[in-house]
């Protein structure tokens, strides 16, 4: 039995067998996209296949520094950080090829807590979408930073004068790409060992940027795969003694790192549903309605595709992101560019979403706004052409401009809680209150530059 062949229990219990694996490593993706596990002994393990096991609830309560949010109903000290249920999803079993012989499993929280589960909110989209006729697909592209030194030099330093992996700036440069071939080759047989290959990796126009496309397939597996590729990437980089960075925007004067999505729906009869010939940019009506559909709740859904302080200072213009819930036919000025293909290509490219984003929200969360679109024929504006940054754009179209006002749009929407539930999007919008709230009280280097000797 190989990893990638399984599908049931039985078929996990016959490669643990054949294996003979002591321990087993299992983890589950929290609300910032960051796996949190353990290894599991083979006998606790085969008791949680069978029954799950308990996860304190925290995992769904801390920050990303492992702060308790002090402002969510479903976690905190009232609750007791009791457990969460988890259920073990044998056909995650991925190789760890970084660790021998071990195997990793993803779990998904089920009961109490199952609506902030990010893998499981995805599914239940999902199963929605099913309902209405269609199979989402998804590939998903990371843009990311190597820096040539550990992260333990870099904390040193307060992460300033970081050195790139490669210097200055050479987009699709094969010379750099040739000459690190470590890390490049490297993450390219670890991906292709883990079952998550990738179709396109180059170097992107960003000193130490690089920009890895994943290949297209059924949603939940896509953004299974762009989950792992963020936790392993960092993995290797830093076995390697550098480090990998998703945050959104790193340096001011280099463009930021998206998470960008394709995304296309295929119908009953297993033809790709955005795809019509006969239509300009062969797209189809129900391609249509699902842009517009994505355009109006855009502003709504921001804050799961720019879910960080940080992400906000990558939505500027002039760096290849966008700044309107604008479309246009191949534009990359614009947060969705429709991508004219053939019955396989057709799709949609969502450019919101930073590469700090949580891939199962940000895909869930365009795929209720696209699926609300089809259910209620919302048209979209016409496309726009040319330069989208130099647009006068309507105040809808607008997108919000910081975490809190992205957090407000989000409890404000109406679509949101029927698509991501009430639990979820109480609780979601909270924890980037919290953040902003931290951020808030904190005094930074550029502030100290600013103003302490002169105003
Ligand atoms: N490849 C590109 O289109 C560049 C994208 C840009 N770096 C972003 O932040 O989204």
């Amino acid at each position: 039995m190989e990893p990638h062949k399984v599908r049931t229990a039985d078929d996990l219990r016959t490669l643990i067998q054949q294996r003979d694996l002591k321990q087993i490593k299992v983890g589950l993706y929290d609300l910032d996209g960051v796996m949190a596990g353990k290894y599991m002994s083979r006998e606790k393990f085969l008791s949680a296949l069978d029954g799950g096991f308990g996860f304190c609830d925290v995992v769904f309560g801390w920050d990303v520094g492992d702060k308790l949010y002090d402002n969510t109903k479903l976690t905190g000290w009232q609750r007791g950080y009791a457990d969460a249920q988890v259920r073990v999803i044998p056909e995650s079993c991925r190789e760890l090829p970084l660790e021998g012989n071990m195997i990793l499993l993803q779990g998904e929280v089920t009961g109490r807590l199952e609506g902030l589960c990010p893998r499981a909110l995805l599914r239940r989209v999902l199963e929605r979408a099913a309902n209405l006729g269609f199979e989402a697909m998804a590939g998903i592209e990371y843009e990311f930073l190597v820096a040539d030194e550990s992260n333990e030099a870099l904390l040193g330093r307060s992460y300033q004068d970081i050195k790139p992996l490669g210097r200055g700036a050479f987009g699709y440069s094969v010379l750099r790409n040739s000459v690190n071939t470590e890390f490049y080759h490297g993450l390219i047989q670890l991906c292709e060992a883990m079952d998550m290959p990738l179709e396109g990796f180059h170097e992107e126009t960003g000193p130490g940027q690089l920009e890895a496309a994943l290949g297209v397939e059924k949603a939940l597996r896509a953004a299974d795969n762009a989950a792992l590729f963020k936790t392993f990437a960092k993995v290797l980089a830093q076995k390697q003694g550098r480090t990998a960075s998703f945050m959104a925007k790193w340096h001011q004067e280099y463009s930021g790192q998206g998470g960008h999505i394709h995304i296309s729906l295929k119908n009953a009869a297993g033809n790709n549903a955005f795809y019509d010939p006969a239509q300009p940019g062969n797209i189809s009506r129900t391609m249509r309605h699902f842009i517009g559909g994505l355009q109006q709740l855009m502003p709504q859904i921001a804050c799961l595709a720019a879910p960080t302080i940080n992400s906000f200072r990558r939505l500027v213009p002039g760096y290849w992101a966008p700044t309107t819930a604008l479309w246009g036919i191949d534009n990359r000025t614009v947060s969705l560019r429709a991508i004219p293909g053939s019955n396989k290509s057709q799709r949609v490219e969502y450019r919101l979403p930073g590469a700090d984003c949580n891939p199962y929200l940000a895909l869930a969360s365009a795929l209720a706004a696209g699926l609300h679109g089809i259910e209620h024929e919302i048209e979209p504006d016409e496309a726009i052409t040319g330069n989208g940054y130099l647009l006068d754009v309507a105040p809808e179209r607008r997108l919000p401009r910081s975490l809190w006002e992205a957090a407000q749009t989000l409890k404000q929407s109406a679509v949101a809680r029927d698509w991501l539930g009430d639990d979820f999007v109480d609780h979601f919008a909270a924890t980037r209150e919290w953040e902003e709230r931290e951020f808030q009280r904190h005094v930074t280097d550029w502030e100290l530059n600013r103003y302490f000797e002169i105003i």
